[in-house]
């Protein structure tokens, strides 16, 4: 077996507490063991890698720590509080937004009104409040628009703002999942192959994108294939086979462990 990172991992600052813990998660589906006893831990404030090859659960993972599905064993701890069995949009309300592998926007509402779902999905009054335009829901309202075209702006998508979301290019609906998923106020914001069919110019825009959403004080947790991005964008990478995690560390780390290599070349690793 070779030897991996994990126990070359940074540790947190002293004193801090995850924003996010997998202990020791299982999820089966009938026969599959898509997650097989997954630990790992989400810092404040860091961009975190999820990766492996196909199959290996990245995006049960992502399922399982916003609520689609349950895990089978062990919990995810939020903020401090295990997720249980609350539902997705409850996940979303403690601060949990995520995007889609395969884009998922309201196409025939414009960039502006897709970003405002996200935004209305945060707000606290209810539908009588909005009937009666009481004051507060009007301050809300203002505040979600003021909100939709500030992340209009940081997707560089205020030119785009009025067009239906159907006519704008690839990269610009990917671009507008995200500023959705940040309407949404969210701490942690995961990212599910974000650079699927993106050229490398849009992948250096990406890059450029995702540290400016962390400078803005989001944590984000990226699935991504594209190993440049992952390594040039990412603080740590936790690494997962056939839903085990197989390595964790830094990018220098990761893409030299012989583990990680082994998966991805499909050799044993005992004989790379
Ligand atoms: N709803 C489901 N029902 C049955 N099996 C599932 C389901 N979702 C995922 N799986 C299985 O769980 C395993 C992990 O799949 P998952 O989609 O999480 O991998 P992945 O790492 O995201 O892969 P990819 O990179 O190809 O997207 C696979 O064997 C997959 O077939």
């Amino acid at each position: 077996m070779a030897e991996t990172t994990l126990s070359s991992t940074p540790a947190p600052a002293a004193g801090a507490s995850p924003l996010l813990r997998m202990e020791k998660v299982t999820l089966r589906f009938g026969g599959v063991v898509a997650l097989d006893d997954v630990s790992f831990e989400i810092q404040q404030g860091e961009i975190l890698g999820l990766i492996g090859p196909n199959g290996a659960g990245k995006t049960t993972c992502f399922n399982a720590l916003t609520g689609v599905y349950q895990p089978t064993s062990g919990q995810v701890v939020f903020d401090g509080l295990p997720l249980g069995r609350r539902k997705r949009y409850q996940i979303n309300r403690m601060g949990i937004a995520r995007t889609f592998q395969n884009i998922r926007l309201f196409q025939n509402m414009t960039a502006r009104e897709n970003v405002l779902v996200g935004a209305d999905a945060h707000h606290r009054t209810g539908v009588l409040s909005a009937l009666l335009r009481l004051p507060r829901h009007r301050r809300e309202e203002a505040e979600g628009h003021r909100l939709a075209d500030e992340l209009l702006e940081l997707m560089d998508l205020a030119h785009r703002a009025d067009d239906l979301a159907r006519n704008l290019s690839y990269g610009e609906q990917r671009r507008l999942e995200i500023a959705r998923a940040l309407a949404t106020k969210p701490k942690l914001l995961c990212l599910d192959e974000p650079a699927a069919g993106f050229n490398p110019v849009e992948k250096q825009r990406l890059m450029d994108l995702i540290r400016t959403v962390r400078d803005r004080g989001n944590t984000v947790l990226l699935i991504e294939h594209d190993m440049r991005l992952v390594m040039g964008v990412t603080d740590r990478i936790v690494v997962l086979e056939f839903g085990k995690k197989i390595a964790e560390g830094r990018p220098e780390q990761i893409q030299n462990d012989p583990a990680v290599i082994a998966a991805y070349l499909g050799v044993e690793d005992d004989d790379a």
